[in-house]
């Protein structure tokens, strides 16, 4: 396991074992519920949660579950992507209500930073594996300080990052390829008048994937894709829920006829990335982690620090300047300008 894992577990422990303010001491035992049914939560409305909830039966064989949260939960959230246990009516039939008593340790956690103002760290995706980051080649033009942003938020969580270049009919992607070619980071480059299906497939095959990036970029086109009927392309309707067609800013959860999830983030374009710990990104890096053992306690890694082992270990030829140099730019791109 990662330390980024590892410190998600320790987080998330102790955010259970926290007592609200103003309840009842919580005994150190929390109650186990064994004969409970375990779901996975794909979407939240209102204060209801989907829980797709596989039957003991037949493979294959499933339900939604509409919950709400139950109070041995506390305080903590529920977010999409967790997988609960759940008692009451399970039976998914309409009008009946379920209750959600327990969340399983996460795996992963996408979080961000509200904004700069209210800097309270907020889970947004749990047990994703892998971070799809969906940028236009043209129409809207590529913005590389955001996909920066995105990267950076990813490796935080300890996802894979996917860059995923589309519209490759209107424009080349070489430079942007050339661009994150020094971080490592795996792409696939589509184009919605030939298959585009097959490349994305193969990426996205039994992962759990979220996607993001901003309006326009052809998202939805590649979830239809991928998806037949998933419908994502009106107005980002949430059709999960079937409480109503309204339009939801809420990720959800859609199960890959080929295996594995995708989670669409509509109201998600970008992160706050105020809760990212340099000393915590460069664990992405395991290379430049290495090197910098041996840099003075304290130091930041940023280009302004004055005996930063990265830079030796440049000029020794130990290191990939322009691997440095991009590591350190997604470093610069922490901070928030204007148009992020
Ligand atoms: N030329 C070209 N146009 C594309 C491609 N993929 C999608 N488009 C077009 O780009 C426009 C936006 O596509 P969408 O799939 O709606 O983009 P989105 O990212 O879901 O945007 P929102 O729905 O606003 O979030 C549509 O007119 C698509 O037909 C592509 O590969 N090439
Ligand atoms: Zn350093």
């Amino acid at each position: 396991m990662s330390d980024a894992r590892r410190r998600f577990e320790v987080d998330d422990h102790e955010s259970y074992a926290r007592p609200a303010r103003r309840s009842r001491p919580r005994t150190k035992q929390r109650p186990t519920y064994t004969d409970a049914t375990t779901g996975v939560v794909v979407t939240r409305d209102r204060g209801r949660y989907t829980c797709r909830v596989e039957s003991d039966g037949a493979e294959g064989d499933v339900r939604s579950v509409i919950a709400v949260r139950a109070r041995p939960l506390g305080r903590k959230a529920v977010i999409v992507g967790d997988r609960v246990r759940l008692v009451g009516d399970v039976s998914g039939d309409p009008g009946t209500l379920a209750r959600i008593v327990e969340i399983e340790p996460r795996t992963t956690v996408l979080r961000r930073t509200a904004d700069d103002d209210d800097p309270i760290e907020r889970a947004i995706v749990a047990n994703a594996d892998q971070l799809v980051i969906v940028t236009a080649l043209a129409d809207p033009p590529p913005r590389p300080r955001l996909i920066d942003r995105c990267l950076v938020a990813a490796y935080d969580a300890d996802l894979d990052p996917l860059l995923c270049l589309t519209k490759a009919d209107l424009a080349t992607p070489d430079e942007l390829l050339e661009t994150y070619r020094p971080l490592g980071v795996a792409s696939v480059v589509t184009r919605n008048d030939t298959e585009l299906a097959p490349l994305v497939q193969e990426r996205l095959a039994d992962r759990v994937s979220v996607l993001v990036g901003h309006s326009g970029v052809g998202k939805s086109t590649l979830v239809n894709t991928l998806i037949p009927g998933a419908d994502r392309a009106i107005g980002e309707v949430s059709e999960v829920t079937g409480r109503g067609r309204h339009t939801s800013t809420q990720a959800v959860m859609l199960p890959l006829p080929f295996g594995g999830w995708i989670i669409d983030t509509p109201g998600i374009r970008s992160f706050g990335l105020a809760h990212v710990d340099p000393h915590q990104l460069i664990k992405a890096f395991p290379d430049l982690d290495e090197v910098t053992e041996e840099c003075p306690r304290g130091c930041t890694h940023a280009r302004t620090e004055p005996e930063c082992a990265l830079d030796e270990a440049v000029a020794g030829g130990r290191l990939d300047a322009a691997r440095v140099e991009s590591y350190r730019r997604l470093l610069d791109s922490r901070e928030r300008h204007a148009g992020d």
